[in-house]
């Protein structure tokens, strides 16, 4: 089991190059399948394991995909006559293959897919996904932990309201309706950057959006769509780890390939904590010189603060002076962090859908597991202040969403690097 072993104290400093972003190539992926015709060049593409899942699942759907990971660059060709079926292992892997569904059902007239299940960070339901199929004349049925979706004909266009501006039900139902009969739209849609980047995709396959970015999107459904050559966004999360990082050890660090106005809800928090930020070149330049002063955090849906940098935060506010409430409104249960953090003499409780956090603390290195993606990434952040050494574990949770992120702050200074078991024993024998 490979682990991530840290020994704090080190202030951050230098130059960092962010990816782009999982959450805008995963949808992007699953896009590509619209296209009846041409190759999908899509460039940009992170070297992360959700995008190795979701190319396993455009390849058991039938679409060629090549990927080049030295130029992070992905080929698609989904002309062929695909398959109807995401198969559970690929969605137990990883939820975001439930994208597929909008594409191969405006594709083919027939979708059958695993249904999802919860995660680490709540229930997460497809209701509204469904909903929007429904809509648009889709018969959805379940059984033997699938969920279909079928449609006599061409999907026909409508008017959808979403209970709640869902990013994933936003992007299933464009897809969907891109090769609809007639005009989708959707109301209380997901705003993020994400979205308009898959919009973007859309457009240029030859397909009508408009409004992407706003809380409604019209979707006037075409014939057929076709190859393009793409690039996808820089990853407002990733740019947002490193932000924190630079922040958290009071150092200077340029973060490239990041869209500020990507990002306003957190730049505005750190600012309001102390940290300076500047846009330099085409990136932002993040300062810190300690103490931080704490802030009060609500997640929301985007523009609002994201709840992928939440965790990342709290590590940030257990060093700063004062207290914060840190609360999470997206999702249920996204606090598993918090008794890791604890396991650093972190003094963080959990109050409802709040975590009350005061600081500063004297956070000591520990043995913590990752229990997702974006806790993994907050645990390493803690132990770069932490005194002594933080070991992280379950890093399965960190490939899906970072590449070489140990790697990345080692090169700006962090006394970092990752093991296996057997190399961490040999460490701890030479040490003692
Ligand atoms: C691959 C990807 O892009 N993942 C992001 C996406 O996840 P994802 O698309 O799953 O997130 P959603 O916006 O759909 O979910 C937000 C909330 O809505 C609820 N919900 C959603 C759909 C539905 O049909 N019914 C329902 O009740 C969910 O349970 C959750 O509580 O947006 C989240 C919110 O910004 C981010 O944290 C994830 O990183
Ligand atoms: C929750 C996340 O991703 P996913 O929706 O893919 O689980 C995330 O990126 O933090």
């Amino acid at each position: 089991m490979d682990k991530i072993i840290i020994q704090g104290g080190q202030r951050l400093e230098g130059t960092v190059r962010v990816e782009g972003a999982k959450n805008a190539v995963l949808p992007i992926l699953a896009a590509a399948l619209l296209a009846s015709k041409g190759k999908q060049i899509i460039k940009d593409v992170p070297n992360l394991s959700d995008v190795h899942t979701i190319s396993q699942v455009l390849k058991s759907l039938r679409a060629e995909v090549t990927h080049y990971p030295e130029k992070n660059e992905l080929h698609i060709d989904a002309s062929s006559n695909l398959a109807n079926e995401a198969q559970f292992e690929f969605v137990r892997k990883m939820r975001a293959s439930i994208l597929v569904m909008g594409p191969i059902l405006s594709r083919t007239g027939f979708a059958r897919v695993a249904m999802p299940g919860g995660c680490a960070i709540g229930s997460r339901p497809i209701d509204q996904h469904l909903k929007g199929f429904e809509a648009m004349g889709a018969e959805i049925t379940f059984g033997n932990g699938y969920v279909e979706a079928r449609s006599q004909g061409r999907l026909k266009g409508a008017r959808i309201y979403l209970d709640f501006p869902s990013v994933g039900a936003t992007e299933n139902i464009m897809t969907a309706a891109a090769l609809a009969d007639g005009t989708t739209t959707i109301e209380n849609a997901a705003k993020e950057p994400e979205i308009v980047d898959l919009a973007n995709f859309i457009n240029e396959m030859g397909g009508r959006v408009v409004g992407a970015g706003t809380d409604t999107i019209r979707i006037e459904g075409v014939e057929t769509l076709h190859g393009t050559t793409h690039y996808i966004i820089p990853d407002r999360i990733e740019a947002g780890t490193f932000m924190v990082a630079a922040a958290i050890t009071g150092g200077n660090i340029l973060i490239e390939n990041t869209l500020i106005e990507h990002s306003t809800a957190l730049v505005s928090k750190l600012r309001e904590m102390g940290v300076e930020i500047t846009e330099e070149g085409e990136g932002v330049r993040v300062k810190a010189i300690h103490p931080l002063k704490a802030v009060d955090i609500k997640t929301m849906p985007h523009p609002g603060f994201p709840t992928d940098m939440q965790s990342q935060m709290m590590a940030l506010m257990l060093v700063a002076e004062g207290t914060a409430i840190l609360t999470e409104t997206v999702f249920e249960n996204r606090f598993m962090h918090v008794e890791e953090f604890r396991r650093m003499n972190a003094n963080a409780k959990i109050e409802g859908r709040s975590v009350i956090v005061t600081g500063p603390n004297k956070l000591q290195g520990a043995e913590v597991a990752a229990t997702d993606l974006r806790a993994a990434a907050s645990l390493i952040l803690a132990g770069l202040v932490a005194e002594g050494i933080t070991r992280v574990t379950e890093l399965e949770h960190l490939d899906r969403g970072y590449v070489d992120f140990h790697k990345k702050l080692r090169a700006l200074g962090a006394n970092i690097s990752r093991t296996t078991d057997a190399q961490d024993e040999k460490i701890v024998h030479f040490a003692r």
